[in-house]
């Protein structure tokens, strides 16, 4: 195929796009994509990875996942999210490679395509979601894509991990940005308030009801509704979300008038709903009405590579925006295990602010000890060791809920115990010493 053909279909494609030969070298690029980038495209000469990395050597030589590689291998169109240096600076980029083949099915090149993700940062930017892990990557993508979408789509992950972040991002990112984006807290909400709040209800509805009011559903008309702990809506109203849903139509407490609504529909929990589903305690139906696409967000403790960035931008949005981490103390920081997650580094790192007698934060004023974090762990898990939680609550000393918590532990943990102390944010010294002192063992 003649450049000048390539260069043609590269001019249609409305976002961001060049192609690219097997060495890396750009051959056809359209406008979009050399506004993007500072440095000037000579095409037959440029590649692709001095363009948008400034670097001298293709990305997988630089430690990240080169979509090329993968392209050559499968022979299929591959995505993955990158950090591009554009001309506003280091930006989150969702890249999709093609591989084209010519008449006689030989490879010719790769058509790359942009989407540049606007929600993320690697730089501290407030109301944007922050991160620069592998994990966070494969989270953006996904995220991305949903948002282009109108599926159902449900976030799962443990308390703390940005749920309701993420939910945002999905109505920004999303054709519904400009309309309202509502939050329903589902928990501890009784029933009737429920129905009301999501409905509406008429004058004299019910006792209180002085005056007509507007459900939220209604109030929400064009924009994203997102049920945060759904998991916690009562059985009798789940059938009447399934009917909203479904139906996309309501009808306001009290009152005889279907009404017509549209919205798009996010739900988060920290609770696994399929486990709920198979205990009854959560209607099958409504399951896979919501989780059309589930979205598991990660533990912070898998987010290793972010725990730093987090932390300096916590410290830079707060009242203590003068004071800076040591080494020492982002180090320590880096070793908790945080089952608050992102929540808890919030909380602990203006801790360590406020204890701080020095403009510099050091290790001694983070405020958790070498092995204190086992028991915290071993506290907030402490359901987990006890089955019976729901039925009977009884108080256990810290000691035999971490002999508990550790038990479940070695009975389910599937790695070594070097790898389950790097899960429980000890040192392998330490889950040694505590095994030993409790008669447990990994092997079985
Ligand atoms: N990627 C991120 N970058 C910056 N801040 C974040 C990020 N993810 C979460 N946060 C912050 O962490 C805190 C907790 O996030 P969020 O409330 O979204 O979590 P959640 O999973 O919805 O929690 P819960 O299950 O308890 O409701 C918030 O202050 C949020 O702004």
């Amino acid at each position: 195929m003649a450049n000048s053909v390539i260069q043609g279909l590269i001019n249609i494609i409305d976002k961001p796009a060049i192609f690219i030969d097997l060495n890396y070298v750009i051959v056809a690029v359209n406008n979009a994509y050399r506004d993007t980038y500072q440095t000037p495209i000579e095409l037959g000469k440029s590649t692709c990875f001095a363009i948008s990395h400034k670097a001298s050597k293709p990305c997988d030589q630089m430690g990240e996942a080169c979509p090329m590689l993968e392209c050559k291998k499968t022979n299929k169109p591959t995505s993955v999210v990158h950090i591009h240096d554009t001309h506003l600076g280091k930006q989150y980029c969702d890249i999709v490679m093609k591989p084209i083949f010519d008449e006689n099915d030989v490879l010719m090149g790769f058509v790359e395509i942009l989407d540049k993700i606007d929600f993320a940062s690697v730089k501290a930017q407030k109301n944007k979601m922050l991160g620069q892990s592998d994990a966070f990557k494969a989270l953006l993508n996904k995220v991305n894509r949903a948002a282009k979408t109108e599926i159902s789509v449900l976030l799962q992950g443990e308390t703390g991990t940005g749920k309701e972040l993420v939910a945002r991002a999905l109505h920004d990112a999303s054709r519904r940005k400009d309309k309202p984006f509502i939050v329903i807290e589902c928990s501890g909400l009784p029933e009737q308030l429920f129905e009301s709040e999501l409905f509406g209800h008429e004058k004299g509805a019910f006792t209180g009801a002085t005056s007509q009011k507007k459900g939220l559903v209604e109030i929400v008309e064009g924009g994203t509704l997102f049920f945060d702990e759904i998991g916690d809506v009562p059985l009798n109203m789940q059938v009447k979300l399934l009917r909203l849903i479904e139906t996309q139509s309501f009808r306001a407490v009290g009152s005889l008038r279907q009404k017509r609504t549209d919205f798009r529909l996010v739900c988060a929990s920290h609770k696994n709903l399929l486990e709920m589903v198979e205990k009854g305690e959560f209607r099958k139906d409504l399951y896979y009405r919501i989780a059309t696409f589930p979205i598991n967000l990660p533990s912070l403790q898998s987010r290793q590579a972010d725990i730093a960035l987090l932390a300096k931008f916590f410290l830079k949005h707060s009242e203590f925006k003068d004071k800076q981490f040591s080494e020492a103390a982002l180090e320590k920081l880096a070793q908790y295990p945080y089952p608050g997650n992102i929540r808890e580094l919030k909380s602990i790192v203006l801790q360590a602010a406020i204890l701080a007698d020095d403009d510099v934060i050091y290790d001694t004023d983070v405020p958790f000890e070498n092995t204190a974090h086992l028991q915290h762990t071993a506290e907030i898990y402490a359901d987990l060791a006890q089955p019976n939680y729901n039925e009977v609550f009884e108080v256990l000393s810290l000691e035999q809920t971490e002999k508990n918590y550790l038990a479940k532990a070695v009975e389910h943990f599937q790695g070594s115990t070097e790898e389950l102390a790097h899960k429980l944010g000890v040192s392998s010294r330490t889950l040694y010493r505590k095994l030993t002192k409790y008669g447990l063992s990994l092997t079985k």
